[in-house]
């Protein structure tokens, strides 16, 4: 994360950018096959050959970071003057660390000689055993050169690769802080750094806390404050071969505290990576006059295992997406073409911004600076036409095709475990889950050959996939505490930092020929503009004869009566006023084509350009003709716009005013969408819950609607997904040609216009009208932003209707409730409920008749036959046992009878009373549903 690294630095008032870079910088910055070429010949095993381009005056290879510190060319860097002293070059004698001073780089134990490795162009030693370094994508380790599969052949189409080189790693222990020097009582080293670039125990340390005795070597083991040092020794080189075509990503790991914000971004006195290496891409722009640029950057973070855009205040939980081509990227993300080292600080000063008003106090974030450098040879120069103007040379040349390579700068979260408070926990959980899984991806990359490499498991690993799996050259900057508070971190720091320096990448630069590179698209755009405005030329200038000899032939021989003389006249000046109005019609498009010609050659950057704009970056001001006027109001034209990549890997371009616009529509549409959707979730609950009760359940309706107060998270992630999905697939019936009032009419140009009376028809046949009620037309004027503009608000107003939809709906709810049909409905349901209860009742008294009825039949059937003495009370003459009999039988049929008519009965009675039971239910369910639909209402 670049913490306010704008402010910090004062960027665009520097006076002068001569860094280091600039005296050496030839030999790398030729086209990509002779810089490939210069590797190759450089024949030096250890891979020097990046370092050799770049630092070639350096006399020793051992110990290039101090050899450029020293060099003349560093000291005039407008970023060291102030902080580079004397003390900061390191003598190169042993001498002990010095303690606790911040600023001071800091050497310790013995020099000891010096080894190669394969690793990444350093020249050090290898004490632990280096694994065979593993080679990606099928290639193996020598310089490889193919011819891109698509355009003509010419030296830039040539797809160069780079040897295979191990990640370089920096290990940087920073100074002693405050709060150590108090806690720890003083200075204390646990670590010692020597010029062989090795890190390891302090003696002291080791014998005070009888620590075994740990050693590792690194690229380059650095201490102290100095930012310049770090940047040349270990990101120069890599920035270089961005620009010249191969993807480059520099991360800091390191637990919290430790430095990584220091490092990449540094101070207003010492600035850090990221503007250094910012300043150094325009500066390489400068210098090489035979390519053009166009630079996009970007602004992500990724927090919780969410990725969101830093650039574009709606553009959370981001998707990571992959294709052949480009390999992986995240989209839709905002990026902004940039022109100037200090729009780039601007960039990150707004995304530091936004990281800061979300999570100030937050620490899991991952912040990413991904920057896309596109660039081609410069078409020759257009040979003159022979009136001496310079003829437009469009469609002329073949294009050569374009390099596409990214710079990515990568802020880490702090490697240590999470904390105690919840939300911690459950970051540190992410923090854990994406660095943990980079651990494991680092590992199985370089002990693990073969194995599946779970780049999918994070999303930090997953952006960083191509960088990891080769296609890239990569450098990272492991940042510890010099403090024993922190050893055991630092120590893992220090394990991880000897682990991935064990990967290799292997990148080749990536070429691209359609129009997916932004680069290509406008250069086309430019020639076929161009192609227009020369017909208009034409035009206007075979349009003259329109009535030259008007006046002539009014007056002409044999002479005309006044009344025909008159006439002709009139015709002629309706003639000139019709002419004329062509021509400012004619004006007004040539206008349009050179501002929209003006505006793209303005963003594809040259070393001409950019030594033009007086940036304060250029030593030598503008050029001849350059007023600063017109240059502030180019500037004021390239702020309008930025561009953002579609899934498909497309590239569109917005201004920037509608697109604010638009956000601002889509915020209020999608507020509106997410407070129906709350109210349509709480009438769905209610109505299960209802048809739940109706059955005979019990359900504690307030609880339910708690409940989906609480789970609105998923709710808004549908709701996002619903409008993206809205957004990228507008399919309302919107066709070409007359429908009804409402057209959509294609220009010539392909580009669609909205017709005046434009109009949506809705479900019920009612029509929306489309009225711009934000007076967007103005900036309508251009064609290329018509499309665009026009699918946006197709897709709002789809969301209005849904509204309005759902707002009728609730209308006719709340009028039912008041219609005499309702009332009905009421008073029918309370009849049925007097109608069972009756029921009910009369069902009682017919289960005691029969209970009754059967006690007497059950009381005939036990009487034992001829025992009158069970009868002893009775005074009836005694019966005999066949009369008995016969009348037993006659009265238990007769009980049978009855009984079964009863049951007849009783069937009957309950078919009915069920029938009555449901029918209270519906009535029940219906009258609840309609209040509680009302009540939400009101609620709203
Ligand atoms: N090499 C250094 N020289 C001088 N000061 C340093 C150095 N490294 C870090 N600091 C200081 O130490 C403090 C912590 O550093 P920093 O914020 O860069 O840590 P961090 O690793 O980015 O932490 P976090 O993970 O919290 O972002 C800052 O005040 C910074 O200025």
């Amino acid at each position: 994360m670049f913490k306010s690294v704008a402010d910090r630095l004062g960027f665009p008032h520097s006076s002068t950018s001569s860094s280091s870079l600039s005296s050496h910088h030839s030999s790398g910055t030729s086209s990509p096959a002779s810089s490939t070429t210069s590797d190759r010949t450089s024949s030096q095993p250890t891979g020097h050959h990046h370092r050799t381009s770049i630092f070639s005056s350096t006399p020793s290879p051992r110990s290039p970071s101090r050899q450029q510190q020293q060099h003349p060319s560093s000291q005039h860097s407008k970023y060291s003057s102030s902080v580079t002293t004397a003390s900061q070059h390191h003598p190169p004698t042993l001498r002990s660390i010095t303690p606790g001073v911040q600023g001071v780089p800091r050497r310790a134990f013995g020099s000891t000689t010096s080894s190669t490795t394969a690793a990444g162009g350093t020249s050090t030693p290898t004490p632990k055993p280096v694994l065979p370094p593993l080679t990606f994508n099928g290639r193996d380790s020598n310089l490889a050169f193919s011819v891109a599969s698509a355009g003509g052949v010419n030296t830039d189409d040539l797809l160069s690769t780079r040897q295979a080189e191990n990640v370089t790693v920096t290990v940087r222990v920073r100074p002693f802080s405050v709060t150590e020097l108090r806690v720890t009582g003083g200075p204390t080293d646990v670590w010692a750094v020597d010029e062989a670039e090795r890190v390891r125990y302090a003696d002291e340390y080791t014998m005070r806390d009888r620590r075994a005795p740990v050693e590792y070597t690194y690229d380059h083991a650095l201490t102290g404050s100095d930012n310049e040092l770090i940047y040349n020794t270990s990101v120069k080189s890599l920035v270089q071969s961005a620009m010249e075509g191969y993807n480059g990503t520099v991360f800091a790991y390191g637990q919290t505290s430790s430095g990584k914000t220091y490092t990449m971004s540094g101070t207003e006195r010492q600035p850090g990576i990221t503007p250094r290496a910012v300043e150094d891409v325009f500066k390489y722009i400068r210098e090489n006059s035979e390519r053009e640029f166009l630079l996009r950057v970007s602004y992500l973070e990724i927090y919780n295992e969410s990725i969101r855009d830093l650039l574009s205040p709606e553009a959370i939980d981001l998707r990571i997406h992959e294709d052949r081509r480009r390999g992986v990227y995240v989209s839709p993300l905002k990026e902004e073409i940039v022109t100037t080292p200090s729009q780039v600080m601007r960039i990150i000063q707004r995304g530091d911004c936004k990281h800061y008003c979300n999570d100030a106090w937050q620490k899991g974030w991952i912040c990413e600076l991904p920057e896309v450098i596109e660039s081609r040879e410069r078409a020759p120069t257009a040979p003159r036409s022979p009136t001496g103007g310079r003829r437009l040379s469009f469609g002329l040349k073949s294009p050569s095709a374009v390099r596409v390579s990214q710079l990515n700068l990568i802020d880490l979260a702090g490697s240590e475990k999470a904390s105690s408070d919840v939300e911690r926990r459950k970051e540190g959980a992410f923090i854990n889950k994406s660095l943990l899984t980079l651990g494991t991806v680092i590992s199985k990359l370089t002990d693990d050959k073969g194995s599946h490499i779970p780049y999918r498991d994070s999303k930090l690993t997953r952006i960083l996939q191509s960088s990891l799996s080769g296609n890239a050259r990569v450098s990272v900057i492991c940042t510890i505490s010099p403090s024993f508070l922190n050893v055991d971190e630092s120590h893992n720091t220090l394990k991880f930092a000897a682990r991935v320096k064990k990967v290799v990448t292997k990148a080749h630069t990536n070429q691209v020929m359609d129009d997916k590179a932004l680069l290509e698209k406008y250069r086309r755009e430019i020639s076929e503009l161009k192609a227009q405005l020369l017909l208009t030329l034409a035009d206007s200038g075979s349009g003259g004869g329109y009535g030259g000899g008007g006046e002539g032939d009014g007056s002409g021989p044999g002479g005309l009566d006044k009344g025909k003389h008159a006439e002709l006249s009139h015709l002629l000046e309706r003639e000139r006023m019709k002419h004329e109005e062509e021509m400012i019609e004619m004006n007004l498009v040539r206008n349009a084509l050179k501002e929209r010609i003006d505006h793209l050659t303005k963003l594809i950057l040259t070393s001409q350009s950019i030594n033009n704009k007086p940036t304060g970056n250029t030593p030598s001001g503008g050029a001849p003709g350059s007023s600063s006027t017109a240059t502030s109001s180019a500037a004021a034209t390239l702020g309008r716009y930025t561009v953002e990549t579609t899934a498909d890997g497309g590239v569109m371009e917005f201004p920037r005013e509608i697109e604010s616009r638009l956000a601002r529509k889509d915020t209020i549409v999608r507020q509106l969408q997410s407070q129906l959707e709350v109210q349509q979730e709480k009438v769905m609950l209610m109505k299960n819950a209802l048809q739940r009760t109706a059955k005979g359940e019990i359900v504690d309706i307030e609880k339910t609607l708690a409940k989906v107060e609480m789970e609105s998270e998923p709710r808004e992630k549908f709701l996002i997904e619903k409008r993206a999905s809205i957004m990228s697939t507008s399919n309302l019936n919107w066709q070409d040609g007359a429908r009804g009032d409402k057209t959509l009419v294609s220009s010539p140009d392909g580009t669609r216009t909205e017709d005046d009376n434009a109009s949506i028809l809705l479900p019920d046949g009612d029509r929306l009208a489309i009225e711009d009620d934000d007076d967007d037309n103005d900036l309508l004027d251009t064609p290329w932003n018509r499309a665009e503009l026009i699918s946006l608000r197709q897709a709002k107003r789809e969301l209005e209707i849904v509204v309005i939809e759902q707002e009728k709906k609730l209308e006719e709810v709340v009028s039912f409730e008041d219609s005499d049909d309702f009332r009905n409905l009421v008073l029918e349901m309370e009849e049925q409920r007097e109608k069972i209860l009756a029921m009910e009742e009369e069902r009682e008294g017919f289960k005691t008749l029969i209970t009754e009825l059967r006690n007497s039949i059950r009381r005939l059937e036990l009487r034992p036959a001829g025992t009158g003495a069970a009868a002893p009370a009775t005074s009836s003459p005694p019966t005999s046992p066949s009369a008995n009999a016969t009348t037993t039988t006659t009265s238990a049929s007769r009980v049978k009878e009855l009984e079964a008519l009863l049951q007849k009965e009783h069937r009957q009675r309950m078919e009915e009373q069920a029938r009555s039971m449901g029918r209270i239910a519906s009535l029940e369910a219906e009258v609840t549903i309609l209040r509680a639909e009302q009540s939400v209402r009101e609620l709203e």
